[in-house]
């Protein structure tokens, strides 16, 4: 349990919390010897006062400020040292563990992604990081070094008075075992506390991503609505949680702080009975106020790491989360093959028993009714997912077996949506190939129909575009994607619905890029527009999950079956045109 308490906050590193714990250690032990002279500066003074014929030690007293004098400066440098030591280490391990987990996520199936809330992959990212990096700097160093003061006082108490001592300290057990026995209930609302949290960043997300959704179906009001609801929820929780908590660390704190009282009877009691001098009353009375507060610090503090475990265990609990596996180099050559291929993408089955073979080289267009399992199908070549039953082969090679980000670098894609990252647009297009120059950029722009409008734009190849930045039209984000794919240049190419977006007037000029990208490659096309696709050495014909038909255009359409009358319906719609009735 401890093992694990450490491990966790400390993202699965636990050495790293030593140098701050032993320093803030050190750094408590410093605060004992100033109120160890304290008390010899009263008892000089006393001594004094209490036989007048005794002259008042002043050289002692000219010592003792001396030795504070000193012993400040040590103190500065221990302060100095553990401050340094908990925040480092604290600002360390969280962005250490930020990017750890950053590519620890890249390195999971997107299966398990798509499963997550996006809003819980953020609140993990900056909230629960954060939550760790407060554990290390400020509530581990704390306890610490809080609990180094209470200890030596209570041991060397001991042997002044063990009475006093015992009566001081007495009720401290109850204390911590209310703390303790209350860990189920604090872990309990705790949970819900922190999934309050989480749900109301992910609706927060969702509202302001959805803005335009919204906005266009005049959803506000319930939108809106669940929005608020899950701050509603987010509040109801936290009283919930200080609700109960707080009085029952209060609880805590007051039996805790009894001990003061009781030591005050008990010191009153032994003075009467002539059993305790009034010096050693005094030097409980001080060290009594000193030693209360630290231990109200432990105890807040021990509240406050439980609270911030469930975070570092949300943490652990996706890190520990296994990514694909597979080690093998992605096989050189580039057929592709389906053997009774299965798959679901959660429980309802997308893909039964499919299966056919690809050629190196050639080009093999999936076509099908909307939800037949096309797209499915390029993202298992790419291995987003692992299928559940038979196999994907890549030159005869079943790519579970292939370390999945080298089968990535032999894959490119071209997507129906396109995603912009925040950044130039010259970036943008080398997400495609990292190291890419300034020509091959703008040859790549060139044979994507991209580099004309990119002209155009206020700062050329350096004007920002995505998230903030200009924003570029549905046609011309796929043109950016088909001049990504160019610079990757890979062997295999998955196009899906490439040319979908796109105007008419530079359609025939993306056609000509796409068959600049696709020339000596294994292309698998998606296309609903069936005339693109008649050239294509193989066409696959998919119905609800599975290979109806397979053949080239002219086979197919004699067959007179699905690809026959989806051919027809398509001539049929080419004459359509919208009117007003
Ligand atoms: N990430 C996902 N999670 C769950 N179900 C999914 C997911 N992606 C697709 N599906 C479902 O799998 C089925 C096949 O989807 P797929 O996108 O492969 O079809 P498609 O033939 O490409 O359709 P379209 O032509 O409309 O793009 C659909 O019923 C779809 O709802």
């Amino acid at each position: 349990m401890m093992k694990n308490f450490f491990y966790n906050i400390s993202s699965g590193n636990p050495r790293t919390l030593f140098m701050p714990c032993f320093a803030s250690f050190l750094d408590g032990i410093c605060k004992i010897l100033p109120a160890a002279l304290i008390f010899d500066v009263f008892n000089t003074i006393y001594l004094s006062f209490a036989n007048p014929e005794t002259p008042l030690n002043t050289a002692r007293l000219w010592t003792v400020c001396a030795i504070l004098a000193g012993w400040m400066i040590v103190q500065y440098i221990a302060s100095g040292f553990a401050y340094s030591k908990t925040f480092t280490t604290a600002y360390d391990a969280s962005a250490s563990g930020r990017i750890t987990l950053a590519e620890h996520l890249r390195k999971l199936s997107l299966g398990f992604l798509g499963s997550r809330d996006p809003g819980d992959l953020t609140t993990m990212m900056l909230g629960d990081y954060t939550a760790v990096e407060t554990t290390i700097s400020h509530h581990l160093p704390q306890l610490v070094s809080a609990v180094a003061f209470p200890v030596i006082a209570f041991i060397s108490l001991l042997f002044i008075d063990w009475k006093m001592a015992l009566a001081m300290f007495i009720a401290l057990p109850l204390s911590f075992l209310i703390v303790w026995l209350s860990t189920g209930l604090q872990m309990r609302l705790g949970k819900k506390h922190v999934q309050a949290k989480v749900d109301s960043a992910s609706r927060l997300q969702e509202y302001l991503l959805g803005m335009r959704e919204i906005k266009s179906h005049n959803m506000s009001g319930e939108r809106f609505h669940r929005l608020q609801e899950a701050f509603v929820r987010l509040m109801r929780e936290s009283i919930r949680l200080e609700g109960i908590m707080g009085p029952v660390m209060m609880v805590a704190i007051v039996i805790m702080r009894s001990g003061l009282t009781l030591m005050v009877f008990t010191g009153t009691f032994l003075l009467a009975g002539g059993e305790l001098t009034l010096p050693v009353f005094l030097l409980f009375l001080l060290l009594g106020n000193r030693v209360f507060e630290p231990l109200t610090l432990v105890l807040v503090n021990y509240a406050e790491i439980r609270y911030f475990v469930l975070s570092a265990e949300r943490i652990m609990q996706i890190r520990h989360e296994k990514p694909l596996p597979g080690e093998k180099n992605a096989p050189a050559g580039n057929s592709i093959e389906f053997q009774n291929v299965t798959f679901a993408y959660e429980n309802t089955d997308v893909l039964k028993d499919v299966s056919f073979s690809i050629t190196p080289k050639s080009v093999t267009a999936l076509v099908g009714p909307s939800g037949s399992g096309k797209s499915t199908i390029t993202r298992l070549i790419a291995r987003f997912w692992d299928v559940q039953g038979g196999r994907v082969l890549i030159d005869s090679k079943d790519i579970k077996a292939v370390d999945p980000e080298k089968l990535l670098a032999r894959v490119s894609m071209v997507f129906q949506d396109v995603y912009l990252f925040k950044d130039t647009i010259r970036d943008n297009i080398r997400v495609g190939k990292i190291n890419a120059s300034q020509e091959e950029i703008e040859w790549a722009a060139k044979q994507a129909c991209c580099h004309d409008f990119i002209m155009k734009l206020p700062q050329g190849y350096d004007t920002p575009v995505g998230e903030g930045g200009c924003t570029l039209s549905g046609g011309e984000k796929q043109r950016v994607s088909i001049a990504r794919a160019l610079l990757k240049d890979a062997p295999i190419v998955l196009l899906d619905e490439a040319t979908a977006s796109l105007d008419p007037e530079n359609e025939t000029q993306v056609q000509h890029a796409i068959s600049a990208l696709v020339s000596n490659k294994t292309v698998v096309i998606i296309a609903h527009r069936l005339k693109t696709i008649r050239e294509a050495d193989k066409i696959i014909v998919l119905e609800d999950g599975k290979v109806a038909e397979q053949g080239v255009h002219e086979e197919l359409l004699a067959k007179k079956g699905l690809y026959h009358r989806l051919w027809s319906l398509q001539q049929h719609s080419a004459g359509w045109s919208m009117k007003a009735s």
